[in-house]
């Protein structure tokens, strides 16, 4: 019996190569670091990013000491808590003059901040974190939702941690419909203050990230009342606990839900007002206001008060890329690791990755972590151009960026939810061990497909836009093909990518057009509209969905067409674009060109295999960012999860002395 050595702190794992792993490595025929700067954005990034990254890895203070999954719920949150405050007082310290900060230390002498934001964050806080709120949504709010007199007071304030805030929008009662959110914020014209109340169970705030404990601040969502009557729902700015003491403020209610399915490091909570008063001046005012007198000056648009939530799906998107390279990274590589089975008679075990299902499981998912990088990238320059038309009064591309921000939330949510579980599948037993990587996330993906609006019902948003569209031609560029004279009417078999392109266009219209009957349909039934509505919901979402599809793959068309792109990671985009493309329109194709697509999918499953691996490897994911034993670099799979299962507290002992002798041996020595 070979006996079981620890492995992973030994010089020894320093040299170790997995040989399956050293050769794929070694025919690597193209420049994995261009693939990484394309990530990144460009060189320079890389860079700043890598330095970034191992300035926070080499800090012991950011280390774990046990895996956080044996903590309990209460040292879950204290834990990753510490790491996050670490993290930003670290961002704020002078970095080290080594010369491997050297891009650090420039930044820092511009007078430029490191970023705290997602790359290096998830490098060392991996369960979800109480400080996320602050960024994402908090100052997002103030921002855009605030007068420049109120950002002038709060923004430094917020941005220096010297406030922590949240985004308390969802109730017990309401989370999709937002209309019928019951706090309410009633102006008294004689303090000029508004006075907060929650005037039922339902009306509690439920569910916003890092209220529970960590939050001194929230921007709350609630119904606005002045002059006797209610003019929608407003954000305010509200001081929740005391600056000093973080005791909760008189009349406020505030604690935590408790355990979730994942992201259990962050404290989800919940929140009531017993007529709480705040000044007038602390509902933001940029789109809408309240004058002293009480009077109502109303904003362009009431959808502007939504602006925070367009903001964070944009942002979903581009968070579902990178949680799919980590799980196609852990994935790909464990296959490449992992033998079993006999696939010629009398032969070695091959690697599971040579097995064509294998293949199938992993390249769809390698293929859309590109696909979704790139519609991040579109979805992201179409909303800055929005805002700053938006910020000159121009409202028109509004609806074109909701119709987009939802189609590519929605679609790149719930297909990194399919795939992550796919691939935790593609890893048999071990992919279901949490030292395997997938369940944290899962987890990630599985909440983003419910928060920031709820999948189906960003569908139907979609979907909305769609028949509108179609019916007066009134929608902006994503929508165009759907106008009038503009629907491309090319029946010939062209299975280029332009051709499919136009493929993907013609399903999601011929979608567009079977729901329009549908409703029609119904309404000529004697239907009413909003019933119609209802009974269509099904075409509805289909049309949204194959629309979604047709978005996301033109992203990636266009993006594997730009000139900055070498001959050999070209040549590997366009053949993950082609295979992407074709694995959608399986989904969407009855009988039409299926034997032909299918050979070329099976021809770019062999050709992918070449390069996987190396593909993978350009994602640079250091693996203690990656936290996977079965992704590591060096694949050394069983090594690693045998270490792992040695931290076990059940492992302390070769026998657990109490529940064997409370337990057990009473058990066994007890008869019938
Ligand atoms: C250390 C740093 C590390 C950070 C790492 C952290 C990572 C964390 C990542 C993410 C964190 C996320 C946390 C989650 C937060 C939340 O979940 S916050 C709560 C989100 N809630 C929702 O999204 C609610 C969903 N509901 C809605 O959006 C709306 O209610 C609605 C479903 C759209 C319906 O709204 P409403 O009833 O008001 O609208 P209708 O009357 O039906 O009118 C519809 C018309 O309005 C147009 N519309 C709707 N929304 C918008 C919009 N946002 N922009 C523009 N236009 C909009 C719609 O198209 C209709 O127009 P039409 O009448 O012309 O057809
Ligand atoms: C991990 C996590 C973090 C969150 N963080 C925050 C936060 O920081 N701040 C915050 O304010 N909120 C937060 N939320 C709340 C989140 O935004 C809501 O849960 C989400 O918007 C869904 O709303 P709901 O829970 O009311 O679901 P519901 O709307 O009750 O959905 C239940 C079901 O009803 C269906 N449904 C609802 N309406 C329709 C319709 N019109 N047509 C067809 N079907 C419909 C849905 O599709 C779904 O299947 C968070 C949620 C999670 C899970």
């Amino acid at each position: 019996m070979i006996k079981y050595k620890q492995f992973t702190d030994t010089m020894a794992a320093s040299f170790y190569e997995n040989p399956d792993l050293k050769r794929e490595r070694q025919s690597c025929n193209f420049d994995k670091d261009e693939i990484t700067n394309l990530i990144d954005g460009n060189v320079e990034k890389t860079k700043y990013r890598r330095e970034l990254v191992e300035y926070i890895l080499s800090d012991p203070s950011l280390k774990d000491p046990i895996p956080v999954e044996y903590l309990s719920h209460e040292e879950k949150y204290a834990a990753e808590l510490k790491k996050a405050c670490l993290l930003v007082q670290k961002m704020r310290e002078p970095v080290p003059k080594e010369a491997k900060f050297e891009t650090l230390r420039k930044r820092q002498e511009n007078g430029k901040p490191l970023d705290i934001g997602v790359g290096p964050s998830s490098v060392i806080l991996k369960e979800g974190n109480a400080l996320g709120l602050h960024f994402v949504m908090f100052i997002p709010a103030i921002i855009g939702q605030g007068s420049t007199e109120q950002q002038n007071k709060w923004l430094p304030r917020a941005l220096n941690l010297e406030i922590i805030g949240t985004y308390a929008q969802t109730e017990l009662g309401h989370g999709t419909f937002l209309r019928g959110l019951e706090t309410k914020a009633t102006y008294d014209p004689d303090t000029k203050e508004f006075i907060l109340e929650t005037p039922s169970l339902s009306a509690y705030k439920w569910w916003p990230g890092g209220l529970g404990k960590t939050s001194n601040y929230a921007v709350v969502m609630a119904q606005l009342y002045t002059k006797g009557k209610c003019e929608g729902i407003h954000p305010f700015l509200v001081q929740l606990r005391d600056e000093t003491t973080h005791e909760p403020l008189p009349g406020i209610f505030v604690g935590e839900i408790g355990p979730k399915l994942g992201l259990n490091s962050n404290d989800n909570g919940y929140l009531g007002f017993d007529r709480v008063r705040i000044p007038r001046d602390q509902l933001l005012m940029k789109h809408s206001q309240v004058l002293e007198d009480g009077t109502y000056v109303k904003p362009k648009s009431t959808k502007l008060g939504y602006a925070t939530m367009v903001y964070v799906r944009v942002f979903i998107v581009q968070d579902m890329a990178q949680v799919l390279r980590k799980a196609v990274t852990i994935a790909t590589r464990y296959s490449c690791v992992r033998h079993q089975s006999e696939l010629k008679p009398g032969e070695p075990e091959p690697q599971i990755l040579d097995y064509k299902a294998q293949q199938n499981k992993l390249f769809p998912a390698l293929a859309a972590s590109f696909a979704f990088h790139f519609a991040a990238e579109k979805v992201w320059n179409l909303y800055h151009l929005a805002t700053e038309n938006i910020g000159k009064g121009d409202l028109q591309m509004l609806p074109d960026l909701h119709g987009m921000s939802c189609a590519m939330k929605a679609l790149s949510t719930s297909e990194t939810a399919k795939f992550v579980e796919t691939l935790r599948q593609s890893c048999g037993g071990h992919g279901y061990m949490v030292s395997s990587g997938f369940p944290r996330l899962y987890g990630i993906a599985t909440a983003s497909e419910t928060y920031e609006g709820e999948n189906t019902v960003l569908w139907l948003q979609v979907a909305r836009y769609l028949i509108k569209t179609r019916m007066d031609g009134s929608g902006g560029q994503s929508v165009a093909y759907l106008i009038g004279s503009n629907l491309p009417d090319n029946k010939a078999v062209d299975l280029s990518l332009d051709g499919i392109i136009n493929l993907f266009q013609r399903v999601a219209a011929g979608y567009v057009d079977l729901a329009m009957k549908e409703l029609a349909e119904h309404g000529r039934q004697g239907m009413a509209p909003y019933d119609a509505w209802n009974h269509s919901a099904v075409q509805l979402i289909k049309a949204a969905q194959a629309h979604a599809r047709y978005l996301v793959a033109d992203c990636f068309v266009r993006s594997v067409k730009e000139d900055k792109l070498s001959g050999p990671v070209r040549s590997i985009l366009n053949e993950l674009c082609e295979f992407l493309l074709i694995y959608w329109l399986f989904a969407e194709l009855k009988t039409e060109h299926l034997s032909q697509l299918q050979a070329k999918y099976m021809e770019l499953l062999s050709i992918i295999r070449g390069y996987a691996v190396n593909v993978v490897d350009s994602f640079d994911i250091r693996d203690e960012a990656l936290g996977s034993v079965l992704g590591c670099w060096d694949g050394n799979a069983y090594q690693r999860l045998f270490d792992e299962a040695l931290k076990s507290p059940l492992n302390r002992n070769a026998v657990h002395r109490e529940s064997f002798e409370k337990y057990l041996k009473p058990l066994m020595k007890s008869k019938l």
